[in-house]
């Protein structure tokens, strides 16, 4: 079955399509990349996403033609990807998260439950293309209970497994969230996926390309290849304070975004750092270093027990000082991207969204408890034919 994975995430750098071939049944599946590519939003558009996950006021109206663009950007992103490559039988669409409230309330009360909101609906992708689609994967597990994210540890544990050693898959994308993989051998029958676990760490990139795009006067957008933060040097008392966030300390199962590690949090990121003196380097540097130590810190506090190997993914995997400074930390554990056992670290996430629907197609339950938090396994997404 060709399935294409589209979505666009909290870093809004762009709608990221990927279109697979699936074979097997169940967890005994491959998935083969047949082709990906990112397309970028229209400044406008991208603009109005951030307003609108920086929390600024939409009315209904707005929000309407908000969902109706974005979807149209979607399903356009699915039509010319396969105008260059093979047609698919199947889209799978996690849309742009607009909003997301972890659970935060007393069991008997609805905000027990997580809140998440994801932009592009499928209804109107399916008729665009013409292609069945499915869409809204975190609804069912958020209805169990569960934090609705990450999604991915699923699709991690069935392609990234190793038969003998431990794994850490880490993204890195605006937020940074990790998958730990006992070895396969020890995961029991297919599908069990016993001992998978996974949370978001905290922020990777969002507070970076808020801070490179005020220290460069909006020229740049992030740091490419880490090549800023490079030049400059950790100021440690503020990382130190900065590592204090409960956030940092709280177990596991947790997720976030944007609304806790986005622009008032980098507001007041600048006020320390001015506090401090530091240049822009130095700056990029320290926030980096904060990437980089709330990761190690929910790894030493949270994993069952510390990895064979590290597998970066996401488009931070490409930040050769994030990498560097992640392998001087973990060292003697391996850090390796993903690229390097065979799965494409920047296509990674679309090509999770594409399993995720052909495991919704065939009604295949995707959601891991031992991740969300969720009380069983269940089926995810909705499913619309045109
Ligand atoms: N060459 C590069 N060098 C350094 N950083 C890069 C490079 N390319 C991309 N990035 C970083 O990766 C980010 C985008 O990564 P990705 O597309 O995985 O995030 P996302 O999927 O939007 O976020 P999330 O996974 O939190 O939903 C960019 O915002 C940028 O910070
Ligand atoms: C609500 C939402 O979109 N969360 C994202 C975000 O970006 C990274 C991290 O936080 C992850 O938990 C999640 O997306 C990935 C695709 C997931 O669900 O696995």
């Amino acid at each position: 079955m060709n399935v294409i994975g589209l979505i666009s995430g909290t870093s809004v750098d762009g709608i990221d399509a990927a279109l697979v071939e699936i074979k097997g049944s169940g967890f005994e599946i491959s998935a083969q990349l047949l082709a990906s590519e990112t397309y970028a939003y229209e400044p406008d558009l991208r603009q109005q996403i951030l307003a609108a996950s920086a929390g600024e006021p939409l009315s209904m109206a707005g929000f309407a033609q908000l969902d109706d663009a974005i979807a149209t950007a979607f399903a356009q992103a699915a039509q010319t990807l396969q105008a260059n490559t093979l047609s698919a039988d199947l889209i799978a669409s996690h849309g742009q998260t607009v909003f997301h409230r972890p659970p935060q309330g007393e069991q008997a009360t609805v905000q027990a439950l997580a809140y998440s909101v994801q932009l592009g609906r499928g209804a109107a992708i399916a008729h665009l293309t013409q292609l069945p689609t499915v869409s809204n994967f975190r609804s069912a597990d958020i209805a169990a209970g569960g934090q609705g994210a990450p999604l991915v540890s699923a699709i991690d544990a069935c392609l990234l497994s190793h038969p003998k050693h431990v794994r850490c898959v880490q993204n890195l994308g605006g937020i940074g969230n990790v998958t730990y993989l006992p070895s396969l051998q020890s995961q029991g029958v297919e599908g069990e996926m016993l001992g998978v676990f996974g949370w978001d760490t905290g922020p990777a990139n969002s507070l970076i390309d808020l801070a490179v795009h005020h220290f460069s006067q909006g020229q740049q957008h992030y740091d490419r290849d880490g090549l800023w933060a490079a030049q400059g040097t950790p100021c440690q008392p503020l990382l130190h304070q900065w590592l204090r966030h409960p956030y940092f300390h709280q177990p596991p199962p947790k997720s976030t975004g944007r609304e806790l590690f986005g622009w008032d949090y980098w507001q007041q990121c600048l006020i320390d750092l001015q506090a401090y003196a530091l240049s822009p380097a130095d700056s990029l540097a320290t926030l980096s270093q904060l990437t980089v130590m709330s990761i190690v810190q929910n790894y030493t506090d949270f994993l069952p027990q510390l990895p064979d190997e590290v597998l970066l993914c996401g488009g931070g995997s490409r930040n050769h000082y994030l990498r560097q400074q992640l392998q001087q930390c973990l060292a003697p554990i391996s850090v390796l991207t993903t690229d390097e056992v065979g799965l494409c670290a920047e296509a990674k996430e679309a090509i999770a969204f594409a399993v995720l629907g052909f495991w919704r197609y065939h009604g295949v339950p995707s959601n891991l408890p031992s991740v969300t938090g969720a009380r069983r396994r269940l089926v995810l997404g909705e499913l619309y034919r045109p």
